[in-house]
């Protein structure tokens, strides 16, 4: 067994209905491409519907699964709204979303106009919040124990400049999964997160990680486990939390990074200590102790 492989049982998600949003490209085709495997009918949505149409056939012919697209912008509450009901339409009921739809770029802040800024708290913020309202009221409606995973980021929580729309929205998201789990639990639905570190997806590595930095930059010195996220390893942790196997876990984030978020430990600097550097160390420090030591 690797990380790469699929981690469930077959048919996990069998009689389920997700919507995977944003799910035409890079991490949602993926998630997308394992619900599939495990059973579940798919819908996919975001504003390309050539690009929806094509990762459809590739995924039903790849998976023999159930899958359609609807084009959608998250940010427009009618269209939202024709996914839920186009998804009902076609497999009788929806029973779980990700909120994985995003836009994002590195920039230094005060480069950015207001639209700049908009445009990907709106993607990111708005459209989660969009998704999540108008199924919940779905769910409630007609007593189904939905369940949404907000796909989040680990900055969400430590925060990061040259992203701040981005970290905005996503810590938004971050609260909204809180907020809500406690409030709708009572209507059963659970609301989880993940906080992925990086995974190479090419919406992302143009946008955040384009080839002049890449020259400058080590994922395996930055990341403790020396390297990016592999897609299934993301698809397994979203299935287990989309799943029935996760039923009694609501409100909760999880990190998946390889350990990238831990940089910020004040002695993580010592990495760079070699073995004989540490003999010395080891030395001085006992010699300070033992002359610093109050005589009996
Ligand atoms: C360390 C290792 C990491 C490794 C990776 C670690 C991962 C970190 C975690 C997070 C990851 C992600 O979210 S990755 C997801 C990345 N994927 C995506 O972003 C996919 C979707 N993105 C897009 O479609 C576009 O990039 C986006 C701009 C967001 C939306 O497109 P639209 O057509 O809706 O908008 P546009 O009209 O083009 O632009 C709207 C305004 O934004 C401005 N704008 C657009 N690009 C700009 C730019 N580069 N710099 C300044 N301003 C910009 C425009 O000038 C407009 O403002 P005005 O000029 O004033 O009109
Ligand atoms: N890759 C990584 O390392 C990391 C990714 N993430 C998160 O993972 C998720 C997926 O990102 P990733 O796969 O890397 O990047 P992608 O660019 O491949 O995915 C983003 C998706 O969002 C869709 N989208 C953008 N704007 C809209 C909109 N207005 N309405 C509907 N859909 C929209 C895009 O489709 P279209 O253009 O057709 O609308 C695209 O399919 C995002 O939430 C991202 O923040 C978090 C941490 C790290």
């Amino acid at each position: 067994m690797t990380h790469t492989e699929g981690m469930l049982r077959d048919g996990a998600l069998e009689n389920k209905t997700i919507i995977v949003t944003g799910g035409g490209t890079g991490l949602g085709k993926s998630m997308a491409g394992y619900f599939l495997r495990l059973g579940a009918n798919v819908v996919i949505c975001s504003r390309k519907a050539d690009v929806l149409a094509n990762t459809a056939d590739e995924l039903r012919q790849s998976t023999g699964g159930r899958i359609t697209f609807v084009a959608c912008d998250v940010r427009k509450t009618e269209e939202v709204e024709q996914v839920i009901a186009r998804a009902i339409e076609t497999f009788g009921r929806v029973d779980g979303l990700v909120n994985n739809s995003a836009g994002n770029f590195i920039s230094p802040t005060e480069r950015l106009s207001y639209k700049a800024v908009d445009t990907i708290v709106d993607i990111v913020l708005r459209g989660t919040y969009y998704f999540t309202l108008a199924l919940g009221k779905y769910w409630i409606e007609n007593q189904i124990k939905g369940t949404v995973l907000n796909i989040v980021t680990t900055y969400a929580t430590t925060g990061s400049g040259w992203v701040v729309p981005s970290a905005m929205a996503k810590a938004g998201v971050l609260t909204m999964t809180k907020s809500l789990a406690f409030e709708w639990a009572r209507h059963g639905i659970r609301l989880n997160a993940i906080a992925p570190g990086p995974f190479p997806t090419k919406g992302a590595w143009d946008r955040l990680f384009p080839e002049e930095l890449a020259r400058k930059f080590s994922f395996e010195n930055r990341i403790p486990l020396a390297r990016t996220g592999d897609h299934q390893e993301l698809a397994n942790l979203a299935a287990y939390l989309i799943s029935n196997f996760s039923a009694y876990m609501t409100g909760e984030v999880i990190t998946l990074d390889g350990g990238e978020v831990l940089s910020a430990g004040q002695f993580n600097f010592l990495k760079e200590v070699t073995d004989d550097q540490w003999d010395a160390i080891e030395d001085q420090i006992k010699s300070a102790t033992r002359t610093g030591k109050t005589p009996e």
